[in-house]
């Protein structure tokens, strides 16, 4: 499947269902079951594929909202102006929020969602990424939870597309130069 575009396998399918083991078994003890469900907001589209495997490796019932949010500004960066183009389906007040992205770049998104979220007042409110980038040190955002740790590279697959294509590999890799031109 798209035959040579993948330049490398930055990580595996089984090294990303390893990780979504540890990190459903990290959250699940610091979210003890309690009357109300852990509530996980995915973020569209990018986190769809986390979202489902981590939500059915957590051993603790939760609930799934998704938003689907778009930054202003150029396509290939972030403008840090963000719009809803759908909102979450229920309340959030009082209960326990964890976001789930599958990638921290800039930070920016983040950075206004957890802004937008909390002025809900939900109980708490934390991070789940699959993928962080360095860069996203540059604007201070508070993420708990971190799958991995990746190199300033473009990379594709697990969700995460490149003119929306590639979300369906089951592996993270990096472009081959030659899509881009
Ligand atoms: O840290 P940042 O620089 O803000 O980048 C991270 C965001 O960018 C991607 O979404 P994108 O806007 O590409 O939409 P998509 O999930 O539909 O691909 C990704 O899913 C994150 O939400
Ligand atoms: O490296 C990336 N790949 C795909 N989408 C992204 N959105 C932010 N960073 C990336």
């Amino acid at each position: 499947m798209y035959d040579g575009d993948i330049a490398s396998v930055l990580i595996t399918e089984q090294q990303i269902s390893e990780k979504i083991s540890e990190l459903a078994e990290q959250v699940a003890k610091d979210y003890p079951e309690t009357g109300a469900d852990l509530v996980l907001v995915g973020v569209l589209k990018g986190a769809v594929m986390f979202m489902t495997d981590f939500a059915r490796a957590l051993p603790v019932p939760v609930q799934l909202e998704f938003m689907a949010v778009s930054s202003y500004g150029s396509a290939t960066s972030s403008s840090g102006v963000v719009r809803i183009l759908k909102d979450l389906d229920r309340d959030i007040a009082g209960r326990d929020v964890v976001i789930v992205e599958d990638i921290i770049d800039s930070g920016l998104t983040l950075s206004w969602l957890l802004k937008n979220l909390a002025s809900r007042n939900p109980r708490s409110l934390e991070v789940c990424t699959l993928l962080r980038k360095p860069d996203a040190v540059k604007v201070e955002v508070p993420v708990k939870y971190v799958g991995f740790e990746i190199p300033n590279e473009f990379v594709v697959g697990y969700g995460l597309d490149y003119a929306e294509r590639y979300r369906d590999l089951p592996y993270i890799g990096t472009l081959d130069p030659k899509v881009y031109s």
